[in-house]
């Protein structure tokens, strides 16, 4: 089993993150608690944000925010020199709310609304990412009532089949996002831009999708977009400025998945498409990379309090937990896979097979199937591992579940980053009769 950043086994044996043992953090803020590793976060945005660099070529990295978004991560982004992706009013609202610069707010959606869009605007963000022409339509209007200019990207679809579940692809040539480059209307969308004196179009996006290992689909997916950016400057005169190649990679969450070598693909990546570009006698644009997985997946770990062990009539042995698919819906909506630790039980020897299942009125409401751990008792503490991206982004309050705290460590400390929800926070919203 790999631990990863700071996670160890200290003295007494029990498993610690940060230097601040996990038992200790589930006994005094409750579980289940997302715990992040903010060495981890940090380390992974300088290993981005220190790779993708090349003399003589200007680059940004942007940490999409989806995979994990509150105040206090937009912070330590901030401090770290990345820039946003935001994908909604509310992640816009949090961001703005932490005092991330507008301007390295980065704002996508394949739909996002009028006062979304209005919000975008009015808030100063750096980028609006132009999905389809009805999108660009719009804009116009938009900022012409508002009397504003907006530097905008084009999401385009180079259509790289990427390997990777089909929930998480994103560049089939029948994805919701973006408009193909294949397609027969791409040229009058650059037109209808060109023409516009509100929205103006400094380059091109695209993204394959998420949790790819295949370096090759990277590398792949740059070269179709720089003989597309060369195929449009000859058709309609377009010098792409800025061109945004998405983020989607891979992380390794149990022993199924590799380890990318994140320096050397970007490096790669970078060298590619300098050459590449070079070879077409284009300069070479600015040049975007999106992470959001990769930046916090491995940096979150999950604490639940066991409440007890069911061996069936079938044959299999349960361990249930004090959350489930409402703080982790990934297994049922991906199958994905974890790996997990007895957290006050690190030296014990490994002896049973536990499906880890939630406390939710779903038979799939399953964490981990089928995994070797020791033998464990009611109010032990089992820490999930690699829970930081797509969990607490993704969890809800189905059967009105309180959505966990969030803390982060960090030598020896730890701090409340979110509060756990309480009882009264479900009925917020609700008329009381
Ligand atoms: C446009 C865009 N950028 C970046 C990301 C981040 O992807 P990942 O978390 O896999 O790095 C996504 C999610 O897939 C996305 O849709
Ligand atoms: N939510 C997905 C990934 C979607 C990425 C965003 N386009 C996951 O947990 O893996």
């Amino acid at each position: 089993m790999k631990l990863f950043g700071t996670m160890n086994i200290n003295d007494i044996g029990n498993f610690e993150i940060g230097n601040c043992d996990a038992v200790d953090l589930a006994n005094e803020y409750g579980t289940p608690l997302y715990v992040m590793d903010e060495e981890l976060v940090r380390n992974n945005c300088k290993l981005f944000n220190g790779n993708f660099l090349m003399e003589g070529i200007d680059t940004e990295v942007i940490y999409a925010s989806k995979a994990f978004l509150n105040v206090a991560i937009c912070k330590i982004i901030k401090e770290e020199g990345l820039s946003l992706d935001v994908v909604s009013g509310g992640e816009l609202y949090t961001a703005l709310k932490a005092n991330f610069p507008p301007s390295k707010i980065y704002m996508h959606g394949n739909n996002k609304t009028e006062d979304e869009l209005i919000f975008a605007i009015k808030s100063g963000v750096g980028r609006i990412i132009v999905d389809n022409r009805q999108e660009l339509e719009l804009l116009e209007i938009l900022c012409e009532e508002l009397d504003k200019n907006i530097d905008v990207l084009l999401r385009v679809n180079p259509g790289i089949e990427a390997h990777t579940h089909k929930y998480i692809q994103t560049s089939k040539n029948d994805s919701k996002f973006g408009e193909s480059i294949f397609s027969e209307d791409i040229q009058f969308i650059i037109n209808k831009f060109q023409m516009s004196n509100r929205v103006n179009l400094k380059g091109f996006h695209c993204h394959i999708g998420s949790q790819i290992f295949e370096e090759n689909s990277f590398y792949s997916s740059a070269l179709v977009m720089i003989e597309f950016m060369k195929e449009i400057e000859n058709k309609c005169n377009f010098i792409t400025k800025e061109l945004n190649l998405g983020g989607g990679f891979g992380v390794r969450y149990s022993e199924e998945d590799d380890q990318m070598d994140i320096k050397r693909c970007l490096n790669t990546l970078l060298r590619l498409i300098k050459d590449g570009i070079e070879n077409m006698n284009m300069s070479i644009p600015k040049l975007m990379i999106e992470p959001g997985r990769s930046i916090v997946a491995n940096a979150g770990t999950t604490l639940y309090k066991i409440g007890g062990t069911k061996q069936t009539y079938g044959g299999k042995q349960y361990m249930f937990v004090d959350g489930g698919m409402t703080d982790n819906p990934r297994t049922a909506l991906y199958d994905a896979k974890y790996e997990a630790v007895v957290a006050n039980k690190m030296n014990f020897e490994y002896e049973e097979i536990y499906t880890v299942a939630g406390k939710c009125c779903e038979s799939g409401d399953i964490i981990i199937k089928d995994i070797e751990l020791p033998k464990v008792e009611r109010n032990d503490v089992l820490a999930v591992l690699s829970t930081g991206a797509y969990n607490y982004s993704m969890s809800s309050n189905y059967n009105r579940i309180l959505k966990p705290a969030v803390v982060f460590v960090k030598d020896g400390e730890s701090r409340l980053a979110v509060k756990r929800e309480t009882y009264e926070d479900l009925i917020r919203n609700d008329i009381l009769l």
